[in-house]
């Protein structure tokens, strides 16, 4: 079965990551991203990891027990046996975790991630294969022009808007789809001149329905 993309808020949230290597570096390097707290444990952590500014670094052994204060678990030591017991101990507990070397363990994948501000695009294949991932992440990471950052951000406050000022839900819907062809007709840019003219317009038609 496909794998169901759920977005998460990840602001402090508490990550443990065991394991020091090329692998956790990747995953940690994502979730500080989003605004994890993190906190590495392994026998030897890399320096790339420790260079990181931010995050708690524990050179020891896993005690599994630990692991009951964290949201979410990574497992990415080298041992796979190591992963597993981590993967077992945290499903068992209902703890998130993502097993490095185990999808079967894991209870959700780390997707190739597109990032424009507050548009993220995820992208998975369900673990069959993260060459495929990548090669669809850079054709997005092609296509997004950097302007949706601000586009995105514009289309909430005017969301804000058309929620409070338009009543009909279809005109509404309308109104919101017309800004966005708007920006798109202009290299992603939404001209706030051009967007209050084509507001007024539909807070018009709504007012005049309503008095209909
Ligand atoms: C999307 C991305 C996010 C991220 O992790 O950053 C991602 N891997 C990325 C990069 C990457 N991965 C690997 C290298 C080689 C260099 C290296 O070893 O570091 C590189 C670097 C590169 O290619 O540039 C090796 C690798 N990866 C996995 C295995 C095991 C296996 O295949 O069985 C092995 C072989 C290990 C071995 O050989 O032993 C498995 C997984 N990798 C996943 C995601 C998940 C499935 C995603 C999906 O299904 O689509 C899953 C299942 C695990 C998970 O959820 O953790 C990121 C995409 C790149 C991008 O977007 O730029
Ligand atoms: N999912 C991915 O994206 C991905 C990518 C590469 C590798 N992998 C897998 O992740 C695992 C790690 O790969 P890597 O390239 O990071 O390896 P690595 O050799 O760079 O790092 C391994 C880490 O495991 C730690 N470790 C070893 N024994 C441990 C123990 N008993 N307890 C805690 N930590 C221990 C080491 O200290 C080291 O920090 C492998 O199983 C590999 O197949 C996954």
């Amino acid at each position: 079965m496909a794998y169901f993309p759920m977005y998460i808020d990840l602001e402090g949230k508490k990550v443990i990551v065991v394991g020091g290597g090329k692998a956790a570096l990747r995953k940690i390097n994502s979730l500080l991203y989003f605004g994890a707290k993190i906190a590495v444990i392994a026998p030897k952590v890399c320096d790339d990891i420790k260079a990181i500014k931010g995050i708690n670094v524990h050179e020891s052994n896993v005690a599994l027990d630990i692991l009951q204060n964290a949201d979410i678990v990574v497992a990415a030591t080298r041992r796979p046996e190591i992963n597993a017991k981590i993967g077992t101990y945290c499903n068992d507990r209902g703890i998130m975790v993502n097993v490095a070397d185990n999808k079967e363990l894991s209870s959700f994948l780390f997707p190739g991630v597109i990032v424009r501000g507050d548009l993220v695009v995820g992208v998975t294949t369900g673990g069959n294969s993260q060459a495929v991932s990548k090669q669809i992440r850079n054709m997005i990471d092609r296509m997004l022009p950097e302007e949706y950052e601000a586009l995105t951000r514009k289309m909430g406050a005017y969301t804000e808007l058309a929620n409070v000022n338009i009543k009909s839900t279809a005109l509404r819907e309308e109104a919101l789809d017309e800004l966005v062809k708007v920006a798109l007709s202009n290299k992603c840019v939404l001209d706030d001149k051009k967007a209050n003219k084509v507001l007024d317009k539909y807070y018009r038609e709504d007012a005049a329905r309503r008095n209909a």
